[in-house]
């Protein structure tokens, strides 16, 4: 199996190399020049929450790529979700009939590429590793969390198997006939993020925080209202169980959802990743987040079933303004959503 990992950031970059270091066959693509220079140099380094490795890996710049005529076997997808369509569209001719590839990103990348090239060559994932690209050559594993991989029909098929041994070189990688489910229930848990992302704090001390509690449960509420409309399942994970936030008849059970929260609050402040991608691409980058591309689909669909979402909403013109500057990082962008709900 040969596997193609485009994105070399923080997911693809761990990913790509824990499958080089345990000898399959991977290369690992990106944009970044100097990046990928830095790698054929010296090697990938990834500081893990032990020991930091480091890894030799086969390169290329995605133009490269691009020049290639083969088919490709495995191909991980790694890149933010805005880069999806681009990128599918760039390698299109590198698709073959045994192709598949694997969205390992945030959001519903899964019907994107499976518009572009059908359901039967993607394959989806869900991934709640906590890593951070943090220059060329260095990727920071900060956190080990849960990953699975599932077919979009949510056939257990012989290709899924192989391709979860192959990836058993990170780690313990599962697979679930409901990835959809897993995918909803990390939408209404990035909400979450993404809200915290509206100030420059981490996320453990904002989500500690009592005040915040309602609002982080009516954001999520509103994301898993979409899903129910749409019959989605939504699965727990990793101190996240989607079923104790969101109570169809408003019947919330204050003890539970205080103790899930305090739960992943103690989970946070063991890994080494402190604030969210999408706070990274707003401060450290300074360049637009994935936000549209993941709540936006939410509200569409929301709105063929008249839900109202005003928080969601309000919060992505938020993000939409701290990313063109019109808006700064602070408190008081939270207390502003929850006079959405308490005016
Ligand atoms: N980081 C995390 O802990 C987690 C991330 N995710 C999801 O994983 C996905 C990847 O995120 P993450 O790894 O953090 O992102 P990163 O920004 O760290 O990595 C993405 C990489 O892709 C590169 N890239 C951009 N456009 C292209 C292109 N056209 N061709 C090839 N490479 C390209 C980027 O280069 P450049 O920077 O120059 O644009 C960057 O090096 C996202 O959907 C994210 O939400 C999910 C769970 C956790
Ligand atoms: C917060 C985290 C790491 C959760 O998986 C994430 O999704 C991101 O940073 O984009």
């Amino acid at each position: 199996m040969k596997f193609t990992i485009i994105g070399a950031g923080a997911i693809g970059g761990v990913i790509a190399g824990y499958l080089a270091y345990h000898e399959n066959n991977v290369t690992l693509v990106d944009i970044n020049q100097e990046h990928i220079d830095t790698i054929n140099k010296k090697g990938l380094t990834i500081e893990t929450t032990h020991e930091p490795i480091v890894v030799r890996i086969d390169t290329c710049m995605l133009n490269q790529l691009i020049q290639l005529s083969d088919k490709l076997d495995v191909i991980i997808l790694a890149v933010k979700s805005q880069h999806t369509k681009h990128v599918i569209n760039e390698i299109k001719h590198l698709i073959g009939k045994n192709t598949v590839v694997i969205s390992m990103q945030n959001g519903l990348n899964e019907h994107i590429i499976a518009n572009m090239i059908g359901q039967d060559r993607t394959i989806g994932s869900f991934v709640n590793l906590f890593a951070d690209y943090l220059e060329p050559g260095r990727i920071q594993y900060g956190g080990v969390g849960s990953l699975y991989i599932g077919e979009l029909d949510g056939k257990i098929t012989n290709r899924l198997l192989d391709i979860q041994n192959r990836l058993k070189a990170w780690g313990n990688v599962q697979i679930t006939s409901n990835i959809f489910g897993y995918l909803w229930s990390k939408l209404a848990y990035g909400a979450i993020l993404t809200a915290t992302a509206t100030v420059d704090e981490t996320m453990e001390y904002l989500i500690a925080n009592h005040e915040y509690r309602e609002l982080f449960v009516e954001i999520s509420t509103e994301v898993l209202q979409v899903a129910e409309q749409l019959h989605i399942q939504t699965e727990a994970f990793d101190d996240w169980d989607p079923a104790i936030i969101y109570s169809p008849n408003n019947k919330r059970d204050w003890d539970r959802i205080h103790e899930q929260f305090d739960l992943l609050v103690k989970r946070l402040q063991t890994y080494k990743k402190k604030k969210s991608g999408i706070w990274r691409d707003l401060a450290v980058h300074k360049r637009k987040t994935e936000v549209p591309n993941q709540l936006e689909p939410v509200i569409e669909k929301g709105e063929q079933f008249q839900l109202d979402m005003p928080l969601i909403r309000k919060l992505l013109n938020m993000i939409t303004e701290l990313e063109t500057g019109k808006r700064e990082m602070n408190y008081q962008n939270l207390d502003k959503l929850k006079t959405i709900i308490n005016p």
